[in-house]
């Protein structure tokens, strides 16, 4: 990372009460640094459960932070107040992954576009003029103001939480598995927008997904999760292609390619992969489960109990 960060995250242990009485704390991330560059994106990669969410969620304040620090424009935020954070709502939004939930659906597009300017006391014409704006900038039409959620596509109710999200010119957006819900060509519309806007307001993203080319596609640098532990950062294309640890191999031959030379050079690799790892454990003795078989379109899986590091 060569420029300033907007925010960053060093040592960052996260612990969620046990449920119950004399229940255990579930550690969910243990000693995470991250820095995300002003007008950068950094996107989280890893497996269902390995903590993307949480460390988006400790940055919004939403999770139990109970070791290390984040920063946001080098202030520390680790244990802001309510007040604090009401504050810096302006500069950290988020967007979530589920279009259909994410809205209330009791409320016009235009009441929700509202309720952030109304709740930091922008008056209200200066703020119809900004819902114009809004709607303008993520190419949902005028008479939208006017209409429920439900009347939208999920590529449309998308465009309204994103728009609901830039209200206050936020600094930084946690984007948790944005697109994830939609077909690949809205997808690709939207992920269009997320670049565009950081192109024209200089925002940073936190982009999570489990998707490697969705990541590779929208940002600047990668960070890979594997039970609550980063196993590896760096540049997204390094990450994303050639990474150095075990597990984001693995996670990159797990996702499918439709292109048959990007196919045959991952069945290589795999086949590589394959003879590495029982070349180790043969060596060290250790019990490492196998990479499930794989249909010839790459799409294979990672078994649960696959030792990687
Ligand atoms: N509120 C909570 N209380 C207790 N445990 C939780 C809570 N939220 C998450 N966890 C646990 O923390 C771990 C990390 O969950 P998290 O949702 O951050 O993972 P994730 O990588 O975002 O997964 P996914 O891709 O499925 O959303 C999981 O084991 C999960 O069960």
């Amino acid at each position: 990372m060569n420029g300033t960060p907007i925010l960053t995250a060093t040592d960052v242990v996260v612990e969620y009460p046990g449920k119950g009485f004399r229940a255990k704390p579930f550690r969910a991330l243990h000693g995470v640094s991250i820095a995300i560059e002003q007008g950068k994106t950094l996107g989280l990669v890893g497996e269902s459960g390995s903590g993307k969410t949480t460390l988006g969620r400790a940055m919004l304040g939403l999770a139990p932070v109970t070791g290390g620090a984040i920063t946001f424009d080098g202030q520390d935020i680790t244990h802001a107040s309510r007040r604090q954070r009401r504050a810096l709502s302006r500069d950290i939004q988020v967007v979530f992954q589920d279009p259909y939930t994410s809205l209330n659906p009791a409320l016009e597009v235009g009441e929700i576009l509202a309720e952030p300017l109304a709740v930091q006391g922008v008056a209200p014409r200066e703020a119809k003029a900004r819902i114009r704006e809004l709607l303008d900038r993520v190419g949902l039409p005028q008479d939208a103001v006017h209409r429920l959620p439900r009347e939208f596509s999920g590529g449309q109710r998308q465009r309204v939480a994103i728009a609901r999200a830039l209200a206050l010119s936020p600094r930084l957006i946690v984007c948790d598995e944005p697109v994830s819900a939609l077909d690949l060509t809205t997808q690709a519309r939207v992920l269009d927008l997320f670049l565009e806007i950081q192109q024209d307001t200089g925002v940073s993203y936190l982009f999570v997904s489990h998707d490697l080319d969705v990541v590779r596609h929208i940002s600047h640098d990668v960070a890979v999760m594997y039970r609550g532990e980063i196993v590896e950062q760096g540049p997204a294309e390094h990450v994303t292609r050639t990474p150095d640890h075990p597990y984001t191999q693995r996670l990159l031959l797990a996702s499918p390619v439709p292109d048959p030379v990007r196919q045959e050079e991952r069945r290589a690799n795999r086949l590589r992969l394959l003879a590495e790892q029982r070349e180790q454990d043969a060596q060290a003795g250790a019990i490492v489960g196998a990479v499930v078989a794989a249909p010839d379109d790459g799409a294979e899986g990672i078994s649960v109990g696959d030792r990687v590091r």
